[in-house]
C-alpha cells in the first residue's frame, strides 16, 4: 500500500526538495553567489550582465549535483571555465572552490536564520515505509546533509546516509551518475532492482534511471513533471503522501 512494486525492499530518498524544504534555499544561495560573480565579470569585461535564473539554470545545471559540479556545469553553460583552486580558497576567489565556498556560506547563513522544515507528507510516508519493514537511506549530494537532517529532526528515520561527505571520502561520482544511489542500495543490502529512488532533481532521476532501480519516483515541487519523466522518473507525484494507500 505504498505505491511500490512487490520486489522493493529498500527506499532511497534524496534530501533537499524531497524530505526537506531546502531546495529553494539552495537555489536562492546559488543565485546570490552567481549574480554577484556574473555582475563583477560583466563590469570588468564591459559585457551585458545576464543573471542566474533560479528556476531554469538551477534545474538544468545545479540541482542535485555535488557543489563543485554545480559551479562547473553552470559556468560551462555560459561558456566560462575557471581553475579548480583548492578547498581552502577564501570565499569568492575566482576558482571553482572559491565560488562554491561563497555559496556555502550564503546557504548556511540562510539555514541558520530561517531554520529547516521537513515536508509533513514525506515524514508520514517514510514512517509508513518503516512500519512496513522496508529499509531506508538518505542519498544526497549535499555535504550539509547530516546537519539538515538533524535540524529538521528526522535523522532517526533512516538506517543509512550516503551524502556529499561520504561520496567525497569514497570517490563516488555525483548525480547524474548512479554511484551514490548504488552505494545507498548496497548499504541496505538490496540489489538496485529491489530499491526505489525518490528524487526531485533532473540529475537525480537521471541517476535513478542509469542505475536501473526498481522504481524511480519523481517528486514535482515546481511544475516540471514532464521534464522529470523525460529524465527518468517512472511515476511523478507532487507529494509523497499521494503514494500512501496506493497499490
Ligand atoms: O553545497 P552542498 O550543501 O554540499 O550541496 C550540494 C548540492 O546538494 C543538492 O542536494 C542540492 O540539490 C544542490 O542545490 C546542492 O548544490
Amino acid at each position: 500500500m505504498l505505491g511500490l512494486p512487490n520486489q522493493v525492499r529498500a527506499c532511497l530518498f534524496d534530501l533537499d526538495g524531497v524530505l526537506t524544504r531546502t531546495a529553494k534555499v539552495h537555489a536562492a544561495a546559488w543565485k546570490e553567489m552567481f549574480d554577484d560573480y556574473l555582475r563583477h565579470r560583466a563590469q570588468r569585461d564591459g559585457t551585458p550582465f545576464a543573471p542566474f535564473d533560479a528556476v531554469h539554470d538551477y534545474d538544468a545545471y545545479v540541482d542535485g549535483r555535488p557543489r563543485a559540479d554545480g559551479v562547473r556545469t553552470f559556468l560551462a553553460s555560459r561558456g566560462l571555465d575557471l581553475p579548480e583552486g583548492a578547498p581552502d580558497d577564501p570565499p569568492g576567489t575566482e576558482t571553482v572552490h572559491g565560488l562554491g565556498t561563497r555559496k556555502n556560506d550564503l546557504l548556511l547563513r540562510r539555514l541558520r536564520e530561517d531554520g529547516v522544515e521537513a515536508y509533513d507528507g514525506s515524514v508520514a510516508y517514510v514512517r509508513a515505509v518503516r512500519e512496513s519493514g522496508l529499509r531506508r537511506a538518505v542519498v544526497s549530494s549535499s555535504a550539509n546533509c547530516r546537519a539538515v537532517l538533524d535540524a529538521a529532526g528526522i535523522a532517526d528515520l533512516f538506517d543509512e546516509r550516503i551524502d556529499g561527505a561520504v561520496a567525497k571520502a569514497r570517490h563516488l561520482r555525483g548525480k547524474p551518475e548512479p554511484d551514490t544511489y548504488l552505494a545507498g542500495a548496497r548499504s541496505l543490502g538490496a540489489e538496485p532492482g529491489e530499491a526505489a529512488v525518490f528524487e526531485d532533481a533532473l540529475a537525480g532521476v537521471e541517476a535513478g534511471r542509469a542505475g536501473r532501480f526498481g522504481l524511480v519516483v519523481g517528486v514535482d515541487r515546481t511544475g516540471q513533471a514532464d521534464e522529470l519523466r523525460r529524465h527518468g522518473a517512472d511515476v511523478v507525484v507532487q507529494d509523497l503522501s499521494e503514494l500512501l494507500g496506493r497499490r
